[in-house]
């Protein structure tokens, strides 16, 4: 499958763009108002006790600012911040040599945790739990552990699937966090924020327009506002107005509610070949000519979301909403007029 412009997952071409855009401190990090409000008596708390913040795990879909946020907890709390992710930790030696060059209080920060290994999770338990690392010297009978102390520092776990953590994984962190979709409203100030820093004439209404078709995630955000940018110079006066906004998305396939070819193609494939189901994962991948894990973890779940698909013990099945959305009626006595017929 070809890079998707509406894709939560990180692309190369996000990269320069969204570390010039990370918000630094807590206060400029927009929406997230429950895992902002609770991190930040946790850092306050631990700053007036002196005392290293207690380990984090955040969880939510991909795109919504766990890295980010991260990054901002290591400068609230003043200390450094070492990055790696679960399955660039390929062997316990690997987590003994980044946990031996801690220094006090900072963070160490594991992306994907749930791609651990087990072996290399039971060295993070002692870790975690006594600031220790337990080391098996030898082999056999002869083979002795001895244990090192470890300076006292912050684990912060990210993961898209708190579900897929061990229970004794989950269980040793004191804060744990859940990241939702952002608000239509929070997005536009992401945008406008972004559009600032990058010196983008846009007006609210250009953003307002962005943000609804960003799926919730500011990363999508992001991406949008700059390809929209470079259509408004080419083919508009280079401001970002509603009208410059709708036309560039448009242009670049992207619906008023965030859907692209992908996703209409698959709820068009399951409506027209399937009389709009119950249809198996199987057959809709193989209609569709994509991968069924493409399928099942890159193009439904937005569309479950936002109810166009719904998943039934005999199949998938796409609802009247999506009918709807997509100006097909439900059936042939149908005569309700479509919401829209056209999309662009
Ligand atoms: N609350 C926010 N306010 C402003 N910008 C944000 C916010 N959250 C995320 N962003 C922007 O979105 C981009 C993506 O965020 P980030 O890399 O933190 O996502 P993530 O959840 O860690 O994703 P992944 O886990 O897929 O790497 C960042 O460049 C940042 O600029």
């Amino acid at each position: 499958m070809t890079e998707r412009l509406v894709s939560a997952v990180i692309q190369n071409e996000d990269n320069d763009l969204e570390t010039s855009l990370r918000p630094q401190k807590l206060k400029e990090y927009i929406g997230q108002h429950k895992a902002k409000e609770t991190i930040a008596i946790f850092i306050e708390a631990a700053r007036r006790r002196g005392e290293p913040l207690d380990h984090v795990l955040l969880f939510g879909p991909p795109g919504l600012g766990k890295t980010t946020l991260s990054n901002i907890i290591a400068n609230e709390m003043g200390v450094n911040i070492r990055t790696t992710s679960g399955p660039a930790i390929e062997r316990q030696g690997d987590l003994a040599a980044i946990l031996t060059n801690l220094n006090a209080g900072d963070v160490l920060f594991i992306d994907e945790i749930h791609r651990l290994s087990r072996a290399v999770e039971e060295i993070l338990y002692p870790a975690m739990e006594d600031f220790a690392l337990d080391i098996v010297l030898g082999k056999g009978p002869g083979a002795r552990s001895i244990r090192l102390d470890l300076p006292k520092f912050t684990l912060i776990g990210a993961t898209t699937r708190a579900g897929m953590l061990a229970s004794p994984l989950r269980d040793r962190f004191g804060i744990i966090s859940r990241l939702e979709y952002y608000q239509p409203e929070d997005l536009t100030k992401i945008i406008l924020r972004a559009a600032s820093i990058l010196n983008v004439p846009i007006d609210l209404s250009g953003a307002e327009e962005i943000a609804r078709r960003s799926r919730g995630t500011p990363r999508i955000a992001n991406r949008l506002l700059k390809r929209v940018r470079d259509f408004a110079q080419v083919r508009a006066q280079g401001e970002i107005t509603a009208d410059v906004a709708a036309r560039a998305l448009a242009f670049f396939e992207v619906d008023p509610l965030g859907l692209d070819h992908s996703d209409r193609t698959l709820l068009l494939a399951v409506i027209e070949k399937f009389n709009g189901g119950p249809v198996g994962l199987d057959t809709i991948a193989a209609a569709i000519s994509e991968e069924t894990e493409t399928v099942e973890d890159v193009i439904e779940p937005f569309l479950m979301q936002m109810g166009f698909l719904s998943r039934t013990p005999r199949g998938r099945v796409v609802t009247p909403a999506a009918y709807r959305h997509l100006g097909i009626p439900l059936n042939k006595e149908d005569t309700a007029q479509p919401e829209q017929r056209t999309l662009f």
